[in-house]
């Protein structure tokens, strides 16, 4: 029975049957799709090539909310695989530290508590070091966390979880450690971020790893670092994407995926609390742009008008900037030579239906701020220039002039270049304000 499931196309386990099959695994009765192990995983993805056995391992870089909940729900399996976290500076590795080397779920008000990571730091050389375990530390537990003198090697799987914006410079620390055999699952909000990487990291088509695009849904708080509330239920849609994968739509692509391509998305997949399900590259750029339609309305209105989602709906005005901005967004997608072919596209993204998405995810997180209100109010870079930013690129390539999508990308970019002025001129107490008010650490 294992086996016929197994052999199964990933693109073929729906929603449906990753929903219902993390139900009755919640509730004591694991379903033969959740039975297998990660070794078992990483043996049966790399059959057939000619590779070296696969160490299973996942290295996650990013983390921040989205990059904890999933380090969390991996180590939450009941056969978790070996997962290093990925800390960018000592900072962070001591906040880890502080925390008892443990990352914290909240569901309910209740905290479920994971440990057994194993964690990378990098030095300001770009060098990435293991950090010693509890055990090689001793009893006190004071030494350098550096001792370790050899490097990190390379890395077979990797999950990047960093907002858009920092995900090239995030990806240039690590990229030497990359090989065209590695996988890197992308997950953040907006788009274009691939294309940047690709020029800037990644120039040469044939030493690239390969790559998985994921569009995350779970609404997830941060309580304190290392330690989240799960708010509500998401999924986690997940596809290959990239030179290597594009042409191939049919249910049989994922025979042609690298083996840790394979091992990823079976993984992952297969990840109860993540409610993770496989679609095609056209599928998956579908829900991105979704998101993205989304995001280029409801996260620059709320940012400057510095209100909640769910007044968005209540002011005659926001409504009709918001449906502006959909025309054009919707002209832009419609248009878009990846989509051309696709059925159903000139509906699925009108401006009209895209508009009734955009107010049922204003209704749906009324009571929440947006990421990018939150951005602003905390002096972070927002992700304007991945959301509308990336709308005026690709209307620009198309020769459609997104005129009130740009309008939009200045006034954000006005606003926190005001904002940061405005601290500039305040005398900071202690050298500590300046370096903390700054850039939460991911
Ligand atoms: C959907 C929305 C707008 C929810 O707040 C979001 O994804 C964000 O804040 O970035």
């Amino acid at each position: 029975m294992q086996h016929i499931l197994r052999c199964r196309s990933l693109w073929r386990a729906s929603t449906l049957e990753t929903c219902f099959g993390s139900r009755l695994h919640v509730y004591g009765e694991p379903k033969a799709r959740f039975a297998s192990t990660w070794a078992q995983d990483a043996e049966e993805a790399n059959r057939g090539s000619n590779g070296p056995p696969l160490s299973g391992r996942v290295h996650i870089l990013g983390i921040g909310n989205v990059g904890s909940f999933i380090a969390h729900s991996l180590a939450a399996r009941s056969s978790p695989p070996p997962i290093t976290l990925c800390m960018h500076n000592k900072l962070l590795y001591n906040a880890y530290r502080q925390r008892k080397e443990s990352i914290a779920v909240s569901i309910h008000g209740m905290d479920n508590i994971q440990k057994g990571f194993d964690v990378e730091v990098v030095d300001p050389n770009g060098t990435w070091y293991p950090a010693p375990s509890k055990h090689d530390r001793g009893p006190g537990g004071t030494e350098s966390p550096f001792f370790n003198p050899e490097a990190s090697g390379p890395i077979e799987n990797l999950i990047v979880c960093t907002k858009a914006h920092h995900t090239v410079l995030a990806m240039e620390e690590i990229a030497h450690r990359l090989t065209p055999e590695s996988t890197v699952c992308f997950i953040h909000n907006g788009m274009g971020v691939i294309d940047i990487l690709n020029q800037k990291v990644f120039p040469n088509p044939e030493t690239r790893p390969n790559y998985i695009q994921g569009v995350f849904s779970h609404g997830l708080t941060r309580k304190e670092q290392f330690s989240i509330a799960h708010m509500g239920v998401g999924t986690t849609i997940l596809s290959p994407v990239g030179h290597r994968v594009a042409h191939l739509t049919g249910p049989d692509a994922e025979k042609s995926w690298a083996p840790t391509t394979k091992y990823l998305m079976q993984l992952l997949t297969l990840t109860p609390a993540l409610v993770a399900t496989a679609e095609t590259p056209a599928g998956l750029i579908q829900y991105q742009l979704e998101k993205l339609a989304v995001n280029c309305c409801i996260n620059p209105i709320t940012a400057l008008g510095e209100c909640n989602n769910g007044e968005l709906l209540y002011s005659f005005s926001y409504t009709r900037v918001m449906r502006l901005l959909l025309f054009e967004i919707s002209a832009v997608i419609c248009a878009l030579p990846e989509l051309q072919g696709v059925p159903g596209i000139e509906d699925r993204f009108s401006a009209e239906r895209l508009r009734r998405y955009v107010v049922s995810i204003a209704r749906m997180t009324a009571r929440n701020e947006s990421s990018m209100l939150q951005d602003i109010n905390n002096r972070r870079t927002t992700e304007i220039e991945y959301f509308n930013g990336y709308i005026v690129r690709r209307g620009e390539e198309l020769g459609i002039k997104c005129a009130l999508n740009y309008m939009i990308k200045h006034l954000i970019t006005g606003k926190a270049t005001a904002l940061a002025q405005r601290d500039r001129a305040e005398v900071p107490f202690s050298h500590e304000d300046i370096m903390f008010d700054g850039e939460e650490p991911q």
